[in-house]
């Protein structure tokens, strides 16, 4: 199997020496082509600081991120901006669509950004507003459609370039149980039939579940890990809860 992320015992620390938190303390893991990983794990645990790592938004302090066969940790600035435009796609909690743009120049924003052709910029665009269900949403701007259309539109945005790792922190986050059900199933064929690679951030077990795999983060450190393997969401679902438990949470206070 292609390994689309390795991540090769990554530390952070934050503040100086008189003052110092480490946020992630040797972390090592890989994601392979094709696959649909989660990310769980108590708040301060070190989630987002992992994710703003590989999402080139932050430098680890040591260690390697290896995206695609390029380390990124050794990128400067303009490569690295190029890196994300062609690489990587983004879905965050609260959307991040520009109210400005209609929901079809939102989308086509990461083409021009990309760089691609003005010729086959519309019917990319078509063809993933279509995969996901938001075709009458395109002439509408952000605010007037829903919670659940928003973030269809951003995850329409977030594969249109075609990357090779698509990063969602927390995309359920600001859904209704309904949409996030509906946001999650897509995902899932995203992945089944696209094969979009998914490393996927989220406290919600019910969001987790949909993942093949789950890496648990316990005081900056990988505590645990779960595959799905064979079992029905709803088995994985309950093995989740179980991890969660032994983590010293429930599924809702503590992540
Ligand atoms: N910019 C920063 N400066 C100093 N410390 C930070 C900074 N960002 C995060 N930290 C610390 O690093 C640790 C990990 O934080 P992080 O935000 O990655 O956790 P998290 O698992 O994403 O939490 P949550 O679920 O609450 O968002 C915490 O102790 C946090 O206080």
């Amino acid at each position: 199997m292609n390994n689309i992320l390795k991540v090769e015992n990554i530390e952070k620390y934050y503040g100086n020496k008189d003052n110092i938190t480490k946020a992630i303390d040797n972390i090592s893991f890989r994601v392979d082509e094709g696959e649909f990983v989660g990310i769980m794990g108590p708040s301060g645990s070190g989630k987002t600081t992992l994710l703003n790592c590989i999402s080139t938004i932050d430098n680890v302090s040591t260690g390697n991120i290896i995206i695609n066969g390029q380390n990124i940790t050794n990128l400067k600035s303009k490569k690295l901006d190029k890196f994300r435009q062609n690489e990587l796609g983004f879905i965050f909690q609260d959307f991040n669509l520009l109210d400005t743009l209609t929901n079809y120049e939102n989308i086509a924003l990461a083409l021009t950004i990309k760089g691609e052709k003005p010729s086959n910029i519309d019917s990319k665009v078509k063809e993933v507003a279509k995969y996901l269900e938001i075709e009458k949403a395109l002439n509408k701007y952000p605010y007037q459609i829903s919670g659940g259309q928003k973030q269809r539109v951003a995850s329409a945005r977030a594969i249109v370039t075609n990357p090779s790792l698509v990063l969602a922190d927390e995309p359920t986050g600001a859904l209704d149980s309904k949409s996030a059900r509906l946001l999650l199933e897509r995902f899932e064929s995203l992945n089944e039939d696209l094969k979009t690679t998914i490393l996927m951030v989220t406290h919600d077990a019910f969001t987790a579940s949909y993942a093949h795999r789950i890496l648990f983060i316990k005081d900056g450190k990988i505590f645990s890990e779960l595959v799905r393997g064979s079992d029905t969401r709803k088995e994985f679902f309950n093995r989740i809860i179980e991890v969660i438990t032994l983590l010293g949470g429930d599924d809702n206070d503590v992540f």
